[in-house]
């Protein structure tokens, strides 16, 4: 459903949501998960696998409909949705794969995103001849071309080693400070949430539900190894079910 106004948040109530299992049987996913985004904000949920991170985002998103809920989007929204794997047409260049999500290749211009996350000289490449770091890269612009109001994503440095994967976040991080899109982020990492987001959703394990809201006023750039690391100890002692 979507509902008239600009600065109201995007809001997902999921009662239920079931799968059907290999067996045959009802899973069920999720119950009584409710999240409200406000504009501007960056919001990381943060559950155990296979808890229905990914389900929820799908649902948001509009690509889901099977399930009991109601989602609440401004009228004007428009997503961009970053995949755990980059989804990128392999026949295609860079360059194209970007402007594909545009209304006409020319409908916007790519070059400062390219050159805000770094990958302004290979646009012409093929994504078979990315790293899957770049190729997530490319997916962000991608993601990003449409100028969204709500960018969605998931689990982007899953797989990454570590120096491309704090790489990655402090591209990230530097595109939202610049542009301040509402963002979800879904991720397993308790650290990358910490030091990306500014606020904390910790989901159960399945049927998730949502365990608790943590704020995080601490300003960015005074999140540094201690901070982040006193945090996740903290919240390991009190959520010890969705922090490992
Ligand atoms: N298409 C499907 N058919 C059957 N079961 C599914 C399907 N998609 C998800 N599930 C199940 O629903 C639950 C939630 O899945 P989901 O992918 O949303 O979890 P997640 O929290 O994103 O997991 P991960 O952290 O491992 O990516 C899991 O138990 C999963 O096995």
């Amino acid at each position: 459903m979507r509902t008239a106004g600009a600065s109201v948040p995007f809001e997902i109530h999921i009662d239920e949501k079931r799968f059907r299992g290999a067996d045959g049987s009802s899973v069920l996913a999720v119950q009584g998960l409710s999240l409200a985004l406000q504009p501007g904000s960056f919001t990381a949920l943060i559950g155990p696998s296979g808890c229905g991170k990914t389900t929820t985002l799908r649902i948001l998103a509009g690509l889901d409909h099977a399930y009991k809920g109601e989602v609440h989007l401004p009228a004007d929204t428009r997503i961009g949705y970053v995949f755990q794997e980059p989804r990128l047409l392999p026949w295609r260049t860079v360059d194209q794969n970007v402007r594909l999500v545009l209304p006409t290749p020319d409908a916007n211009d790519p070059a400062s995103l390219y050159a805000a996350l770094g990958i302004s000289d290979m646009t012409q490449r093929f994504p078979t001849e990315l790293s899957l770091g770049l190729a997530r890269r490319v997916s962000i612009a991608r993601a990003l071309v449409i100028d969204p109001n709500l960018l969605l994503l998931d689990e982007p440095s899953t797989s990454l080693d570590e120096t491309t994967a704090q790489k990655l976040r402090a591209l990230i991080l530097e595109v939202w400070l610049g542009r301040r899109t509402t963002t979800l982020l879904v991720t397993h990492n308790i650290r990358e949430a910490i030091q990306l987001a500014d606020r904390l959703v910790l989901l159960s394990r399945r049927p998730s539900h949502v365990l608790a809201e943590i704020a995080l006023d601490t300003p960015h750039q005074e999140r540094g190894e201690d901070f982040i690391e006193a945090k996740r100890q903290e919240l390991m002692v009190r959520f010890p079910e969705t922090i490992a």
